[in-house]
C-alpha cells in the first residue's frame, strides 16, 4: 500500500491546470484569475476631497482666517478656475481638488456667511486630501492565480476591467454505484438506502471550484457501469463511489480495466480510505472512492478537492494543516495514518468518541480532521506544552479545506 503523500503525487500527476476562458465581471465571483490582470486606470485618477468642505491654500490656514468663496467642485463636476490667495472652493467629498489648492477645510471648522467664510481655531494638519494613485496606479496588476473573492471583485470593477480571464472549471463526473442506492426524495426499499455520497462530494468539489454533474447511479452490473462511464463523457475528472473494495459486487476496477484505465495505484495506507483507486481513462483521470460514506469525504476532502484546485493553477498543494493543543489522551494508533473526525473548541482539538466510517452525523458534528501519523505513540492531553501538539487538517468546516 501505498502512503497519503505518495497516493497526492500520484493524483496530482494526473491532472495539469486547465485552459482560460474569459468571463464577464459579474460572473468572475469565485473563479481563479488566471494569470496577472494590469489596472486599465489610476484610482483616484485626480486628487479628490476625502470631506465636505473648503478647498483652499495650506499656507493661508490659521485661526480666523477669511475667504471668499469663488465657485464649487462635486464629485464628478470638478471647478475649472484656479484657488488663489484669500480664496476658497466649496468641495464635497470625491471631488477633485482645484488647481491652487491644496488643502480641504472640512466644513464644521468653517463659519460662512454668504460668499464668504472665516476659519475655526482647532483645524489641525490633515489636509483631507486623497492623492492620484493613492489607491492604484494603471499598470499596477492584480496578480493571479487567485481564487476570486468580493473584494478582488471590486478591485478589478475599479480598475476598470469588465471581462476576466479565469481557468475553466473542472468538468467533474460523479457515479455512484450500488444496487442499493436511491434519490434523496425517493421512497427507499426494505433494503435500500439514500446515495448521500452524492450530494456531499458534489458540494465538496463546487466548492473547491468544479463544475459537478451527478450522473444516475449505476447498478451494480458490468453493462450498468459501462453506461455509466459512457455517460461520465465529457469530463476532467471521473470520480466514482462505491465498489471499490474486494467483494463480488465491487465492480468498478474490473469494469474501469475492461475499458483501459491504466491505473496509478489502488489502496492507500489511510483510515478510513484504505480501498482508494486511481488512473487514467481515456482523456480524464479517474478515482475511485470507498463507498463507506465517511471515507468516500474524507479522500474527497484529502485528495479530490486539491487534485480541483491543481486543474484550476492554484498549484499542487494538500490540504491544509495546522496544529493544536490535543485535548484528550490518545492510545497508540494503528498502521494506518488515521483521519479522525474532531471539534475543534478554544484552539484545542478532541476526536469524537465513534470513528466508524459509516457515521454521516458523526462527521456531520465534527469541524476538523484530526491526522495521526502510521504507528503513533500514546499522546498525554496537552498541558499548554508545544510537544503536546497534533496535527490536524482542513479548517473548520470539512467541506473547505
Ligand atoms: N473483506 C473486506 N471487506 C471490506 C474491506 C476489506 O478490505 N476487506 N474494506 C472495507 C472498507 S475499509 C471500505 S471503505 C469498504 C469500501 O467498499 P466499497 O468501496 O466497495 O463500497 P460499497 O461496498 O459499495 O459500499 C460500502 C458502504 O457504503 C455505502 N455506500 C456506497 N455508496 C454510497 C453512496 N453513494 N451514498 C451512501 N452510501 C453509499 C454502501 O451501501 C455500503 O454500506 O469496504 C469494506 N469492506
Ligand atoms: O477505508 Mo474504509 O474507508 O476504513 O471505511
Amino acid at each position: 500500500m501505498i502512503s497519503v503523500a505518495e497516493a497526492l503525487d500520484a493524483l496530482f500527476a494526473l491532472t495539469h491546470t486547465l485552459e482560460t476562458e474569459k468571463v464577464p465581471l459579474r460572473a468572475a465571483a469565485g473563479r481563479t484569475l488566471a494569470c496577472d490582470v494590469t489596472a486599465r486606470r489610476t484610482q483616484p485618477p485626480f486628487a479628490a476631497s476625502s470631506m465636505d468642505g473648503y478647498a483652499l491654500r495650506r499656507d493661508e490656514v490659521e485661526p480666523d482666517a477669511l475667504f471668499k468663496v469663488i465657485g464649487e467642485a462635486a464629485a464628478g463636476h470638478r471647478f475649472e478656475g484656479t484657488v488663489k490667495a484669500g480664496q476658497a472652493v466649496r468641495i464635497f467629498t470625491g471631488a477633485p481638488v482645484p488647481q491652487g489648492a491644496d488643502f480641504v477645510v472640512i466644513q464644521e471648522d468653517v463659519t460662512r456667511r454668504g460668499d464668504l467664510i472665516t476659519l475655526g481655531h482647532s483645524i489641525g494638519d490633515k489636509d483631507n486630501i486623497r492623492p492620484a494613485g493613492g489607491d492604484f496606479h494603471a499598470g499596477d496588476t492584480l496578480s493571479g492565480p487567485r481564487v476570486l473573492r468580493p473584494a478582488d471583485i471590486a478591485l478589478l470593477a475599479a480598475m476598470n476591467i469588465a471581462i476576466v480571464p479565469v481557468v475553466r472549471r473542472p468538468r467533474v463526473a460523479i457515479l455512484a454505484t450500488g444496487d442499493e442506492l436511491v434519490q434523496p426524495g425517493e421512497d427507499p426499499g426494505p433494503d435500500q438506502i439514500i446515495a448521500s455520497n452524492s450530494y456531499g462530494l458534489a458540494a465538496l468539489l463546487a466548492d473547491a471550484g468544479a463544475e459537478v454533474r451527478l450522473l444516475p447511479v449505476a447498478r451494480d452490473t458490468p453493462a450498468s457501469l459501462r453506461r455509466g462511464f459512457e455517460l461520465a463523457q465529457p469530463a476532467d475528472l471521473i470520480v466514482t463511489i462505491g465498489g471499490a473494495s474486494v467483494g463480488d459486487h465491487d465492480l468498478v476496477a474490473p469494469v474501469a480495466a475492461e475499458l483501459g484505465m491504466q491505473q496509478a495505484f489502488y489502496k492507500v495506507a489511510m483510515r478510513p480510505g484504505k480501498p482508494l483507486m486511481a488512473g487514467r481513462l481515456g482523456d480524464a483521470p479517474m478515482v475511485g472512492l470507498p463507498g463507506n460514506p465517511v471515507s468516500a469525504m474524507v479522500c474527497g476532502t484529502i485528495f479530490v478537492a486539491p487534485m480541483i484546485r491543481a486543474m484550476l493553477g492554484l498549484g499542487a498543494h494538500p490540504a491544509p494543516r495546522q496544529t493544536a493543543p490535543l485535548a484528550t489522551d490518545m492510545p497508540e494508533g494503528g498502521p494506518r495514518e488515521h483521519y479522525m473526525r474532531a471539534t475543534l473548541a478554544a484552539g484545542c482539538v478532541t476526536p469524537l468518541p465513534r470513528q466508524d466510517s459509516a457515521l454521516l452525523g458523526v462527521l456531520s458534528q465534527a469541524d476538523a480532521l484530526l491526522v495521526r501519523p502510521p504507528h503513533a505513540p500514546p499522546r498525554a492531553r496537552a498541558r499548554l506544552s508545544r510537544s503536546s501538539r497534533s496535527d490536524i487538517a482542513v479548517d473548520r468546516k470539512m467541506e473547505h479545506p
